[in-house]
């Protein structure tokens, strides 16, 4: 009897920074198997990274990154996560799903196990709704709907662009909550996805995250982190507000809750308090320059969107402190190389309301 193949077999890239051995994807090999999988080695080129037998993959060290970008490699973070996103710019496919060699397959309240790259599929395909916050969260799951007063001119939705998972166990704490709580672990389950509304951001955690290429690959840079720069561990969070701000612009849409993930590592709360120090008061000027940015209409594209974004960082962030300045520069240098592997792809063109 002939088996459905698993969904986007063919259009779905799976990215994977690591600086270990790859033995997680052992309790993944279920539902990870059929597809192809991005290995992004950070630190050390020389090291030998185990991926275990059976699975089909593509690896880039430093050596790989400086030899396919040149002197742009200069945007890609060395000694952080933030390399991830040079597995978004190499992907010919449609959709990524990136997640932390660390997280393993969560279980549900009944006690099974959750394919969190299925629940991620299942959020991609199907609408957002950015617009009116629908109260029994999401309309298009099984058994939902749109509640009573719902305007039924936005029950369409919005395509959607990005789908953030969370975590059981270890949550995604910043260092001095780490302090103050060592020992919490996030045993709550909520059964549920919701769209984040339209001018509100969000922090964007890049351990279990997946999102859709076509509509906002350009964008997902994750900044210049580790080695040689002053502030670490605000990649995926510099990227999901630069994503925010875009898909709000674009009409796409940002789903955040199911599917879990389980997070068993906590890394070091000094380290990062240390990476984290300079991030946590400059996001108290971040966030109110990303939620006052204003892109112009004639912005159609990511890229140009992105571009634009760049532009403003400079001019606007670039007085808290020369980094914002060269971050600026970074995120045309990573749009540049992103065209350059990606030609005429010119992401979004899908337009939501
Ligand atoms: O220099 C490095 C350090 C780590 N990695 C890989 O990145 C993944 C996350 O590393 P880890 O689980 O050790 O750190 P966390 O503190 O749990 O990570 C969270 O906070 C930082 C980032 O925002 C990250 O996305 C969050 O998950 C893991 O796969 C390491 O192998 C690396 O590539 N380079
Ligand atoms: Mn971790």
């Amino acid at each position: 009897m002939a088996t459905t193949p698993p969904p986007l077999k063919d259009e779905l890239d799976i990215v994977i920074p690591t600086i270990r051995n790859l033995d997680f994807l052992e309790m993944w090999r279920p539902f990870f198997q059929p597809y192809h999988l991005i290995i992004v080695q950070d630190g050390d080129p020389s090291k030998n990274i185990k991926v275990p037998d059976g699975f089909q993959y593509d690896l880039y060290n430093r050596n790989d990154i400086n030899k396919l970008l040149g002197p742009k490699a200069s945007c890609i973070s060395f000694k952080d996560s933030a390399c991830r996103c040079f597995g978004y710019m190499v992907s010919k496919k449609k959709y990524i799903f990136t997640i932390d060699d660390d997280c393993f397959v969560a279980k549900n309240p009944s006690g099974q196990d959750i394919n969190a790259l299925e629940q991620h599929i299942k959020n991609l395909l199907c609408p957002s709704a950015p617009y009116f916050f629908n109260t029994l969260y999401d309309p298009y799951a099984e058994g939902a709907d749109f509640v009573r007063g719902y305007p039924f001119s936005l029950r369409e939705g919005v395509p959607t662009a990005v789908s953030h998972g969370l975590w059981l166990n270890i949550p995604d704490y910043d260092a001095p909550t780490q302090l103050v709580k060592p020992s919490e672990r996030n045993k709550r389950y909520v059964d549920a996805v919701m769209t984040i509304p339209k001018g509100t951001l969000f922090p964007m955690c890049g351990m279990n995250l997946a999102f859709d290429r076509d509509l906002i690959g350009p964008a997902m840079y994750f900044g210049l982190m580790g080695e040689g720069q002053p502030i670490g561990r605000y990649d995926d969070m510099w990227a999901g507000w630069c994503v925010k701000v875009i898909c709000d612009h674009l009409g796409l849409g940002v789903k955040t809750g199911l599917p879990y993930i389980w997070h068993s590592k906590a890394s070091n709360p000094f380290v990062n308090l240390k990476k984290e120090y300079k991030g946590i008061f400059w996001q108290e000027e971040i966030i109110p320059f990303f939620q006052t940015a204003i892109l112009p209409k004639e912005c159609t594209t990511v890229q140009a969107c992105y571009i634009e974004l760049s532009k403003q960082v400079k001019e606007k962030l670039g007085k808290i402190d020369p980094y914002f300045t060269k971050l600026g520069d970074a995120m045309v240098t990573w749009i540049e190389a992103w065209d350059e592997l990606n030609p005429g792809k010119d992401s979004s063109k899908a337009k939501g309301k």
